[in-house]
């Protein structure tokens, strides 16, 4: 089946609210003045939590297409647990997307693939997408244990969804050892895992399901590689860092299929 592309940008820990209502705006103007295809690409902003509400704001008032979403999210709705952000809360900003176990937060903050699995069902319990992410570190890759390594990831954070919730995920494969590196994967290595992602997703669940689930590749995705990237039949779209904080360069990205 055809699976529409999807371009996230994920800001990390960069813009604060006015620098973000910027960067929203001059992306929408730029796919505008190039007449973006909307139907080629879902276009989808990760703000920091605290420039989420302003990009909602921007978002519903200009009528934009552009989606977005959170970096993260809480496993519990409400209640004493003082720095944590619920799903319901980020429901009621608008936001249709929930990045869950980037590598960032693995390693930062413990994040498990049980945890990482129960955020993914927050954010499906609460009618939005997690984008759950997996990758290996260059030890693993050194190592060519990096397809084994995924897998397992894989089958720890899907363990508690069901195949009804498993067609509404997203999966960003992602290689530490690519990230904000400058080191691309190639496109063949990115094909190998993804690839190896959706045999997984379809042996948990079904082979159709496994075809409705888009899987994204991320790490050092530029306007110059994404289209060599695209091209390989399991990338199904980018989970972008650095290059989506300049408006021109995420456009382009988001563009890679209008030359
Ligand atoms: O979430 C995005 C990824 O970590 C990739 O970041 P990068 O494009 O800066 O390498």
């Amino acid at each position: 089946m055809a699976r529409t592309p999807l371009m996230a940008g994920n800001w990390k820990m960069n813009l604060d609210y006015l620098e973000g209502i910027h960067l929203v705006q001059q992306l929408d103007l730029d796919l505008r003045d190039h007449n973006f295809d909307w139907s080629s690409a879902d276009v989808v902003v990760i703000p920091p939590f605290t420039s989420i509400r302003s990009v909602q704001t921007v978002v519903e008032g200009d009528e934009m297409k552009i989606a977005y979403g959170a970096q993260d999210v809480s496993v519990h709705d409400n209640g004493a647990y003082t720095g944590e952000v619920s799903a319901p809360m980020l429901k009621k900003l608008g936001c249709s997307y929930i990045v869950v176990g980037h590598s960032e937060r693995r390693e930062y903050h413990n994040e498990s693939d049980e945890l990482v699995g129960k955020k993914a069902q927050v954010a499906l319990a609460a009618g939005m997408t997690p984008i759950i992410c997996c990758g290996e570190g260059l030890d693993v890759r050194k190592a060519g244990e990096h397809v084994a390594h995924v897998v397992a990831q894989i089958k720890g954070a899907f363990a508690g969804i069901s195949a009804e919730d498993a067609v509404k995920t997203v999966v960003a494969y992602e290689p530490i050892w690519a990230i904000g590196t400058g080191e691309v994967a190639t496109p063949e290595d990115a094909q190998e895992v993804c690839e190896a992602i959706r045999a997984t997703l379809a042996e948990l669940y079904s082979a159709e399901a496994a075809d409705q689930i888009r899987v994204l590749y991320g790490g050092s995705v530029k306007s110059s590689n994404v289209a060599d990237i695209m091209a390989k039949p399991d990338v199904d779209g980018a989970l972008v860092g650095g290059a989506s904080l300049k408006a021109e360069e995420f456009s382009k990205i988001a563009r890679f299929a209008q030359a």
